[in-house]
Formats: C-alpha cells, structure tokens, sequence
C-alpha cells in the first residue's frame, strides 16, 4: 500500500521531484504516494480528501470547511502566486503549511505585461479589426492621435518580482518609471530606474499604470471611482495581476466617460466573465484570459514544483515557499534552509 494519499483535483498534475531543479537543495526520493484525483464539489472533495496527507489546490477553492474536515494532512500546495484560493487563515489555524510558488513564472507574465502596455498603446486590437474589416485607410488617422512611447511615464503599483521584471523590459523602450510599494525598500526600485513615488504620485503622473497587486484581502477593491479619476486621460491601465483588486464598475466607468483612455487586462474580478459584462464590448479595452503565466516551461516547472513541495513536506522538511511560515516552527519538520522571502508570499 502507498505510504502517502495525495489529493488533486481532476486533470491537475505533479511530478515528483527530480534531479536538476534548481530548488532542490536535498536529494528527494520520489514519495510512495497514491495520487487520487477528486471531484470539484466541495462534498466530493472533502469525501475524498479527508484522510490526504497532501492536497494539490488547483482549480477549486479549498474553503474554511474542506480544511476543517481534513484529518491528516500535512501540507496544501499551490502552483500559484496568489493563494487567494485557499482559506490560509483556516489552515494556519489547524497548523496546516500552504505553499505556493511565486517564482516560476516571473519572464512570462513580465512579457505578457508588456505585450498588453504595447498593444494597448498601439490599438493593435482595433487596427486589426480596422484591417479584416476593409477599414485599411482609418488605420493611420487612429495611430496619428497617440503620442510616442518613448520618453512617457510607466507607473507600478506594487513592485514586487514581476514587476521588476517588467521594468527590465520598459527601460530599453525609453519610458520613465516609478513605482508605489510601500513594502520594497526604494534602493531595489533605484536599482531598477525606477523613482518611488505615493499612489498619487503614481495614477496622476502615468501614462500607463501597471497593477501587480497580490491577491490579498488587504487590498481587495484598491483600485476605485477616486483613484481612476486622479489617472491622466490618455492613460493606460494595464492588470496582470487580479482583477479583485479593482473595482471593477469603476473601471467600466472610466473606459465609458474617458477618464482614461484604454485597459489592457488579463485579469478580471470574475473570471470567466459573464457574457453581458460591459467590458467585452467595448472598443477601448484589450482582454485576454487569465493566460499571462501559460508558456510549456511553465507549465513543467509548475508540475516539478509543487511535487518538489509536496515530496519536501512529507519526507520530513521545511517547504521552499511557504505562505504561512509560523507554522512550520510547530511542525516536526526539520529546517533545511531559511525560507527566502523579501516582502511574503507574493513578491
Ligand atoms: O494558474 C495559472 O496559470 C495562473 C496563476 C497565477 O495567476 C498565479 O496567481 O500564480
């Protein structure tokens, strides 16, 4: 019989460690584990994740009451950044470490921000609608109305890695940036050429406002009505983190009355949209779904991860990145190395 029952949701996979990751620090023998896929439905799962010594928390919300039921289990694993799908509080509470990986796919999602800021920018969108719709002359009359990108202001909110990542890429574009992050020491921001600045610095004086938020309750609906009005009215809004960080309606609202002029977003607060929210409709707006993470490397690193994580866990140690740390000092497992972190969980 397996010595270890681990949990994951239908069509998530794990790889259990090997050899040439670079966060393996320790030799892992592969765990003797049973992998049992559960159903999404929060009944379904408890049933079978009852007695899981692990739990791989993909694709369903494991709430307050599925951590509540489980029995035995030593470790939930993510392979997010954001943890907002799992109930940490309740875990921390049963001593339960959640772990995420917060560093797997930095170079995609940075990419993917800065593909949204250009396309945006370039009403890539709308000119190639104007192209497959015969409209080729109103393709340079659009493009005659925006300024140049270089020399135009990029503002972070958050500057966490991804963030960082970006600002790699918007320097060679020429563009001045600056950041508003309360929790990154601002010779990290210096280091990266760009200037520290409030949140009011940063919506009043960007061209494009870039939204790295983590998925946090703390900063749930940061973003409304006030503080799209103190953005500039040419201005981009681009989110390639979560789309619960705004308010979404106040959103809408400044796209519809002009008080910017375009959001790029790969995120939105409900995921997948209806088909009546308003945004789908609307010319100013480049969407895409929730994909800035998505490349194959991603995708095997992610799997290699979060069985790193898991095997980790259960044969006895401290996990990589864990999200709520206290608990390990709880636990019988045994610290391999200080867990590295420079401002928690999402940075
Ligand atoms: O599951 C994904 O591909 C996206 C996850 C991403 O939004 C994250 O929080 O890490």
């Amino acid at each position: 019989m397996p010595k270890y029952r681990v949990v994951t949701p239908k069509g998530a996979s794990f790889t259990v460690a090997g050899s040439d990751y670079s966060y393996e620090r320790e030799a892992l023998d592969p765990i003797d584990a049973e992998i049992v896929e559960a159903p999404a439905d929060e009944a379904g799962f408890i049933a079978a994740a009852k007695n899981a010594d692990a739990i791989y928390a993909k694709g369903i919300p494991i709430t307050k009451s599925i951590i509540d039921a489980l029995e035995s289990c030593k470790v939930i694993t993510l392979g997010s950044v954001g943890v907002d799908s799992v109930d940490v509080k309740a875990a921390t509470a049963r001593g339960i470490p959640v772990t995420n990986i917060p560093d797997t796919f930095i170079e995609e999602v940075a990419d993917h921000a800065m593909m949204l800021l250009l396309a945006g920018f370039r009403r890539l969108v709308e000119q190639d609608r104007m192209v497959r719709d015969g409209r080729w002359a109103e393709g340079r009359p659009a493009l005659l109305k925006i300024p140049r990108l270089m020399g135009q202001t990029l503002g972070f909110i958050s500057f966490g890695r991804v963030a960082r990542a970006v600002a790699k890429r918007a320097a060679p574009f020429g563009l001045r940036m600056m950041a508003y992050d309360p929790f990154i020491q601002e010779t990290l921001m210096y280091e990266h050429g760009v200037i520290p600045a409030t949140l009011n610095e940063v919506l009043s004086q960007s061209d494009f406002v870039s939204m790295h938020a983590p998925a946090r309750p703390e900063v749930h609906h940061m973003l409304t009505e006030k503080h799209f009005r103190q953005m500039k009215k040419g201005s981009i809004f681009i989110n390639t983190g979560r789309g619960a960080t705004v308010d979404e309606e106040s959103l809408i609202k400044a796209l519809q009355e002009g008080w910017i002029a375009h959001a790029a977003l790969d995120v939105l607060e409900k995921e997948p949209p209806s088909h009546n929210n308003p945004l789908l409709g609307m010319e100013n707006v480049t969407l895409t779904a929730h994909v800035a993470s998505a490349s194959a490397r991603f995708d095997e690193a992610r799997k290699r991860r979060v069985g790193y994580e898991l095997s980790l866990v259960l044969q006895g140690m401290w996990p990589v990145s864990c999200v709520n740390p206290s608990v390990l000092q709880n636990t019988a497992l045994r610290r391999w190395q200080p867990v590295s972190m420079d401002r928690g969980p999402n940075s």
